[in-house]
């Protein structure tokens, strides 16, 4: 029987910007990170799920900023913004740091208990997506994929994206579950509370 402990993602604080894992706050405890490329709408996600307007900026630069964000719920645990991937006017070394800071972060972050990979409903699974993807199974780490700005589809073509998605996830061979997901119209809200609870170890209601 499930305990009648509750997450309340409305409660999120942020805590800070780190430019490398060095700078994160002590690994303890369960963090999960929402990555994906620039605009795939990861701020948008984050600020959603906790309800709040801004809690995460959206960035006016896309690709700019290389900075790990990191907000905090009451009960402690830690949500990520990882910065955002596929901008094309990022120089390589740039790219390179990215994906250098990335990898050392899925292979050595103790706390990181799951990922979500924002995705553009209407191109996911880019060559990016799919290395991070790989990164993260490759690490064990269970993924969520979210195709978002699911709103942006009629339901005919959406719902086929998404079986079309679920197919090429098996390719993953790992934990990785897809759902569609849309801020603007608030939908795949419950499925990412729930995978986040589970992730957090919060029994879901029976
Ligand atoms: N139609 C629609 N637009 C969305 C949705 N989510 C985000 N957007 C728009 O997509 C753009 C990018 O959203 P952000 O949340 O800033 O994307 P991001 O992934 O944080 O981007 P970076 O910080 O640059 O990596 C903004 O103009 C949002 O308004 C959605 O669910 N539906
Ligand atoms: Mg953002």
């Amino acid at each position: 029987m499930s305990e009648s402990k509750a997450i309340n993602y409305q409660t999120a604080k942020f805590i800070t910007s780190a430019p490398n894992i060095r700078k994160l706050p002590d690994d303890t405890g369960i963090e999960i990170a929402f990555a994906g490329r620039s605009n795939a709408g990861k701020s948008s996600a984050l600020n959603t799920l906790t309800r709040q307007k801004s809690l995460a900026r959206t960035s006016k630069t896309p690709g700019r900023t290389q900075l790990i964000n990191v907000f905090e719920l009451d009960t402690g645990e830690r949500l990520i913004d990882l910065p955002g991937y596929g901008f094309a006017k990022v120089p390589m070394a740039v790219k390179e740091q990215w994906q250098q800071a990335l990898s050392e972060y899925l292979q050595k972050r103790e706390s990181l208990k799951g990922i979500v990979v924002l995705m553009d409903i209407r191109h996911p699974f880019k060559e990016t997506d799919q290395e991070l993807i790989y990164w993260a199974v490759s690490s064990d780490i269970p993924v969520l994929a979210l195709l978002t700005k699911a709103d942006k589809l009629k339901q005919g073509a959406r719902k086929n994206i998404v079986l079309k998605a679920r197919q090429a996830a098996i390719a993953f061979n790992g934990d990785v579950q897809v759902e569609a997901f849309s801020s603007l119209k608030k939908f795949g809200v419950d499925k990412v509370e729930a995978k986040l609870n589970q992730w957090f170890g919060y029994d879901a209601d029976e």
